[in-house]
């Protein structure tokens, strides 16, 4: 037997207001409709905070500076086909507007109302981590 891991980027961008932006899935992705934080897969010779920069980057826009993500906690979760493990980034300071950039639709929440939007099960144990740090 062997598992298949999978390292994605993941980040909670908090904005002056403490709210936290989240994107819903397109449809035709996996886990089409679920709500999530930005990010993606770390590609082959990566540092995942130089993935979080460029799928930040394309995904909405945005500059983010390396010094300005700093690790929260992460996920590890087995999907069927394998096993994610994510490395969720904290970052309240960046350059432009978030803006959808892939067709996703995006929101600013509060950490308590993360419950109101379903995320993928990978992300569930995150929530009361943002709870517990922007109440
Ligand atoms: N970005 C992100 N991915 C998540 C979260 N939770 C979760 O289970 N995932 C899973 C879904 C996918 O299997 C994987 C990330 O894949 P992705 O489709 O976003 O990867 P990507 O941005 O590199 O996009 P692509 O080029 O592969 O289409 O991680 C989350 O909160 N954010
Ligand atoms: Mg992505």
């Amino acid at each position: 037997m062997s598992v298949k891991l999978t390292l994605v980027a993941a980040c909670a961008l908090v904005d002056a207001d403490g709210r936290i932006l989240i994107a819903q899935r397109p449809p035709g992705k996996a886990l089409a409709g679920l709500w999530e934080f930005p990010g993606g897969k770390v590609e082959a010779g990566e540092r995942p905070e130089e993935t979080l920069i460029r799928e930040l980057h394309e995904e909405l826009g945005i500059t983010v500076k390396q010094d300005c993500l700093a690790p929260l906690t992460f996920a590890s979760h087995p999907y069927e086909t394998f096993h994610l493990l994510m490395p969720l980034y904290i970052c309240r300071r960046w350059e432009g507007i978030a803006a959808p950039r892939e067709g996703q639709v995006l929101k600013w929440v509060r950490a308590q109302a993360l419950r109101d939007y379903p995320m993928p099960p990978a992300d569930e144990p995150l929530i009361p981590v943002l709870v517990d740090l922007l109440r």
